[in-house]
């Protein structure tokens, strides 16, 4: 599938870029474009892909501090320079846009629903949010940013992919490194889903094309994707159980959003060499995916990776009743009821008492 990204604030700016070097590395060819948006001077330089400064006259490239409001309203202001900057990148190959963002901080909170809606409006293309949800010990800030972001993310959005970041505990020994493995993480992810999507000249009938990505995406507001990996024979024969126990490990243990599982449609994408991929293993995974999330719409494919490894992804589609969903709903309520009222205008683009009829 072909894909222009856009990250939004600081944690969207280095998503993007690992999606953009994974991508890269693995020469995919999937994303066709990719950029970097912010408040923040600072978090843009250090990044490598090309990048657009926006909300200048209203905070000097300092950053909006965590208000999402303002974040909200400096995107708001300089929406066309952004658009003026994909003009070149958003070409008629592309099949989809990604807006990624972290939604607890203020820019990309902010400014990626307003983003998704200018894009939604004028490209016919699906436009998808890769959002990342704050871990449970960041304060009732970020909850609470985080819960009015994807209030608004699910309305105008195609679909919203959600990563928490409490899924991956990394050993690292700082925030930083920390953050730098969950991005890896995500990128590896999202890079072979994306890239899973994308037809491939002469093989069969049974490799994922990117309408069935699509298709997916198109049946939930909120999305997850469960990865896992285990070591392959080369024969296909004796990777029937390798198989299954991949797709379970991916699904029970291995998702973006820990307790997804129930879902409204799901894809399975066994990823590895063409002849160490059992049709009947895959067929099999694809019923056990269709028994758990109780989805009758559980598609299911092969993607050709020069791998000594098999690798199953499964994308959930429609996870909003999933256990973390609703624990974090509520936890963006409270914590939205504890902020001081807003003395922003009442048009503007968050509203605090939206967020009751969430769901
Ligand atoms: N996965 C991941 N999460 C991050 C990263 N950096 C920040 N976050 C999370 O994203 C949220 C904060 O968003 P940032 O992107 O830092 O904030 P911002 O959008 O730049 O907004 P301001 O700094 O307020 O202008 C918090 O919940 C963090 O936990 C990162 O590199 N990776």
């Amino acid at each position: 599938m072909k894909v222009v990204l856009i990250g939004v604030g600081q944690a969207g700016g280095k998503l993007t870029q690992a999606l953009a070097e994974f991508d890269h590395r693995m020469g995919f060819d999937a994303i066709r474009g990719a950029l970097a948006v912010n408040s923040a001077k600072a978090d843009l330089q250090s990044l490598s892909i090309d990048t657009c400064l926006v909300g200048q006259a209203r905070v000097n490239g300092h950053g909006v501090g965590g208000d999402n409001e303002l974040g909200a309203e400096v995107m708001q202001e300089d929406t066309g320079e952004v658009m003026g900057q994909l003009d070149g990148q958003i070409t008629a190959e592309a099949e989809g846009i990604f807006v990624v963002a972290g939604l607890g901080g203020g820019t990309g909170s902010g400014g990626a629903p307003v983003l998704v809606r200018e894009l939604a409006r004028i490209y016919d293309i699906p436009v998808y949010a890769l959002g990342v949800l704050p871990g449970r010990d960041e304060g009732a800030m970020y909850q609470a940013n985080a819960g009015r972001s994807l209030k608004t993310l699910v309305r105008e959005a195609d679909s919203t992919l959600l990563v928490d970041n409490d899924a991956w505990h990394s050993s690292g020994d700082s925030v930083g490194d920390a953050f730098d493995a969950i991005n890896r993480a995500i990128a590896q992810r999202v890079g072979l889903l994306l890239a899973s999507g994308e037809a491939i000249e002469g093989v069969g009938e049974s490799v994922v094309d990117s309408s069935e990505v699509i298709n997916t995406f198109k049946e939930g507001d909120i999305a997850a994707l469960g990865y896992a990996s285990a070591a392959a024979s080369e024969d296909s024969a004796e990777n029937v159980t390798t198989t299954m126990s991949t797709a379970r490990q991916a699904l029970f243990t291995g998702t973006s959003l820990p307790d997804a599982r129930t879902a409204d449609a799901a894809l399975l994408v066994v990823a590895g060499r063409p002849e160490a991929i059992p049709r009947k293993g895959v067929e099999r995974a694809r019923r056990m995916v269709e028994d758990e999330t109780g989805s009758l719409q559980v598609r299911g494919g092969d993607f050709p990776l020069d791998s000594d490894r098999l690798a199953a992804l499964v994308l959930l589609s429609g996870v909003e009743r999933s256990d973390r969903m609703e624990e974090f709903m509520e936890r963006a309520r409270e914590a939205n009821e504890q902020q001081p009222e807003s003395d922003a205008d009442p048009a503007a683009q968050f509203q605090n008492d939206e967020l009751n009829d969430l769901f």
